[in-house]
C-alpha cells in the first residue's frame, strides 16, 4: 500500500483567488521567546490551499461544508491524464466502471505546485461546460482540480461552479498531482469541520494498492 499526499502546503505567499487575502501562520506564543509553549494563529480564507468547495459557495441556502457526507469525501476515485493543450473537454472523459463516482483531473496545472508560493497564474487548465455536463450526467459525485478554480477566472457568472454544485457535486480544488500517475485510488479528503461554511481547506490523500 502507498500514500500519497496531494495536499499543497498552507504557508505565507501561497497564492489565493485575485482579491482574498492570503494565509499567515503567526506565532503568538514562543519557546525561543521565552514563552513556555509555541502556539500560532492562522488566518486565511476559506478557499485557501487545497480545500472543498460546498453547495453553500454558490447557493445562499444549499448545505455547508461540515454538512457534506464522508461517504462522498472518502472513497474510490479515478484520476484521470489530460496533460496536454487546451481545457477539458468532454472527450478527455473516460467510460467510468459503475462504481467510480469521484473524478480527479491531472494537468499541467500541477507544476505550478513545484513552488507552492508562486503568483497567481490567470492561465489554467479547467473544465469546459460540456465535460462539466458529461459528468453530471454520469452520475458523478465528486469532482477534483490541480489549480485555484473549475472555471477560467473570467466566468464572472461562475456557470460551472453553479452547475456541478447545484446538481450536489463535491469540488476540491488545488491538488498537487504532479507525482501521481493516472489511474484508480482510494481518495480520503476530510475538510475541516467549518459549521455552517462555504467550504474548508483539507487534507487530502490518494492511497494505492501497490
Ligand atoms: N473567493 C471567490 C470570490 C468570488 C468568486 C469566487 C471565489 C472563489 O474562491 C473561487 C474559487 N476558485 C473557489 O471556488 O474556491
Amino acid at each position: 500500500m502507498t500514500i500519497y499526499d496531494v495536499t499543497v502546503p498552507i504557508q505565507d505567499g501561497l497564492p489565493v483567488w485575485p482579491g482574498e487575502e492570503g494565509p499567515t501562520i503567526k506565532r503568538t506564543s514562543d519557546i525561543d521567546s521565552g514563552d513556555k509553549a509555541n502556539v500560532s494563529l492562522i488566518r486565511m480564507v476559506t478557499h485557501t490551499g487545497t480545500h472543498v468547495d460546498a453547495p453553500l459557495h454558490f447557493f445562499a441556502r444549499a448545505r455547508s461544508v461540515d454538512r457534506i457526507p464522508l461517504s462522498v469525501l472518502c472513497g474510490p476515485c479515478l484520476v484521470i491524464d489530460k496533460i496536454g493543450n487546451g481545457h477539458i473537454s468532454a472527450g478527455d472523459i473516460p467510460e467510468l466502471p459503475s462504481h467510480i463516482t469521484r473524478v480527479l483531473f491531472k494537468t499541467t496545472n500541477s507544476t505550478l505546485w513545484e513552488n507552492p508560493t508562486h503568483d497567481f497564474v490567470n492561465e489554467y487548465v479547467c473544465l469546459e461546460p460540456e465535460a462539466a455536463e458529461l459528468l453530471v450526467r454520469k452520475g458523478i459525485q465528486l469532482v477534483g482540480m490541480d489549480y485555484m478554480s473549475v472555471e477560467p477566472p473570467t466566468n464572472q457568472e461562475n456557470p460551472i461552479h453553479r452547475l456541478l454544485l447545484g446538481n450536489g457535486i463535491v469540488i476540491i480544488e488545488n491538488l498537487d498531482l504532479r507525482n501521481i500517475s493516472p489511474g484508480e485510488y482510494n481518495l480520503v479528503c476530510l475538510p475541516l469541520k467549518l459549521s455552517g461554511a462555504d467550504g474548508a481547506p483539507a487534507r487530502v490523500i490518494l492511497i494505492s494498492d501497490k
